[in-house]
């Protein structure tokens, strides 16, 4: 970005803190910009007719919500819930349009980003369909630790229900508790209330490549 289209976005965007628990946005909502992540876990969902909520991502520091919205011109297709305390910065629709309109770098950028979200949608998908729960659970356990390390005490920093974790696999919520207390057994992970640490990761990625 050039001095000047930096200085009208930073003009122009507004920082928001959000409370764990809280919407940024909500599905259908007509998107009048764009949040970039700052601090804080966002989950990024649709609710079913049947009421699960299906988490489609897990969004942290540097990610942009509701691009796809904003440049689509439609309403967003998922609903942004902050997990954990958050910082966000909200960039107005009009600035992001004519900096995409006047430059290529940033144009190639966004686009860039959207095709890599393209391709984790698919993805997801395939994961869905292939894995079992047990495989998809494990892979879940095992992303959480990659994208958002662990504590001190070896447990994930990311400490996520076990209904949201049940709705990152998309299973029940009892299911997904029948499968954690199973991996405790087998100590392939260690449970303290809703925090979890990973104590066998070769075990674990075995069973989610169908060793
Ligand atoms: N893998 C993904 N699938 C769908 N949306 C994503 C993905 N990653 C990030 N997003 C963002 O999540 C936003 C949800 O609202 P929108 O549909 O407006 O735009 C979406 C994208 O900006």
């Amino acid at each position: 970005m050039s001095k000047e289209e930096l200085k009208a976005v930073s003009d122009s965007k507004v920082t928001k803190q959000v409370k764990k628990g809280e919407m940024i946005f909500d599905e259908g909502e007509k998107l009048n910009g764009v949040y970039c992540v700052r601090g804080g876990v966002s989950k990024l969902s649709k609710l079913s007719p049947n009421g699960k909520d299906q988490i489609v991502k897990l969004a942290s520091k540097g990610e942009v919500l509701g691009q796809r919205s904003v440049i689509a011109e439609e309403s967003s297709n998922l609903s942004a819930t902050a997990i954990n305390d958050m910082e966000v910065c909200f960039i107005p629709k009009e600035i992001i349009v004519s900096t995409l309109h006047k430059n290529p770098d940033f144009t190639y950028e966004v686009l860039r980003h959207m095709a890599h979200d393209l391709k984790e949608a698919d993805d997801v998908i395939v994961n869905m369909s292939q894995k079992s729960v047990k495989q998809r659970i494990a892979e879940a356990l095992l992303y959480m630790k990659t994208h958002f390390g662990e504590d001190k005490e070896g447990y994930l920093a990311l400490v996520l229900s076990r209904e949201d974790i049940a709705n990152v696999v998309g299973t029940a919520t009892e299911s997904c508790i029948r499968i954690l207390s199973e991996f405790r057994k087998e100590k392939l992970i260690r449970t303290t209330g809703k925090r979890m640490a990973i104590l066998e990761e070769r075990k674990l990625q075995d069973l989610v490549d169908g060793f």
